[in-house]
C-alpha cells in the first residue's frame, strides 16, 4: 500500500498556500511586508522568532487556554513557514516526512533508536 501523500491531507493546503505567499515575499519591500522585513533581517532573526513563538505556544497552553493556543499556534506556523522558505525547504518535504511516519508507533521508533 502506498503511503498517504499531501493530497490526502487537505488541511495542509492552507499551509501550502501560506508558504507560496511567504516565498513570494522574498525580495519584496520591507516597508510594505512583515515577511519581507523578516527576510531582510536574516536567518538569526527568523530563527529567533520561531523560538519566541514556540515559547508563546507553551505559555498559552500552561496559563492562557485553548483560544490562546490557537492564535499562538498560527503565529508559530507562519514563522515556521518563513523559516522553511529561508532554508529552502518546501512544505511537501515536511508532509512527506509526516506521511512516511504513519503506521509507525512513536514508541516503536524510539525503541529502534536504542542500541
Ligand atoms: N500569517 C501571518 C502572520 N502571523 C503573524 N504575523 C505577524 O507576526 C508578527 C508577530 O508578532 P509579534 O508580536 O512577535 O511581532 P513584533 O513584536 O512586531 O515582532 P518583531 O518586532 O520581533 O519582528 C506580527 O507583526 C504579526 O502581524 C503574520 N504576518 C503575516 N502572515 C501571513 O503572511 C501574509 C503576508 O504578510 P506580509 O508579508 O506582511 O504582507 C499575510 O497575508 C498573512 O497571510
Amino acid at each position: 500500500m502506498t503511503a498517504p501523500g499531501p493530497e490526502d491531507h487537505p488541511d495542509a493546503r492552507v499551509l501550502d498556500h501560506l508558504n507560496r505567499v511567504v516565498v513570494g515575499r522574498k525580495g519584496a519591500d520591507p516597508d510594505t511586508s512583515y515577511t519581507a522585513k523578516l527576510f531582510a533581517k536574516g536567518p538569526k532573526k527568523i530563527t529567533q522568532k520561531v523560538g519566541e513563538e514556540a515559547t508563546e505556544v507553551v505559555i498559552a497552553a500552561l496559563v492562557e487556554g485553548p483560544e490562546a493556543v490557537v492564535t499562538e499556534s498560527a503565529d508559530l506556523l507562519y514563522h515556521l513557514s518563513v523559516l522553511w522558505a529561508q532554508t529552502g525547504v518546501a512544505p511537501d518535504q515536511v508532509w512527506a516526512e509526516l506521511a512516511r511516519r504513519f503506521g509507525t508507533s512513536g514508541l516503536e521508533e524510539k525503541a529502534s533508536r536504542t542500541p
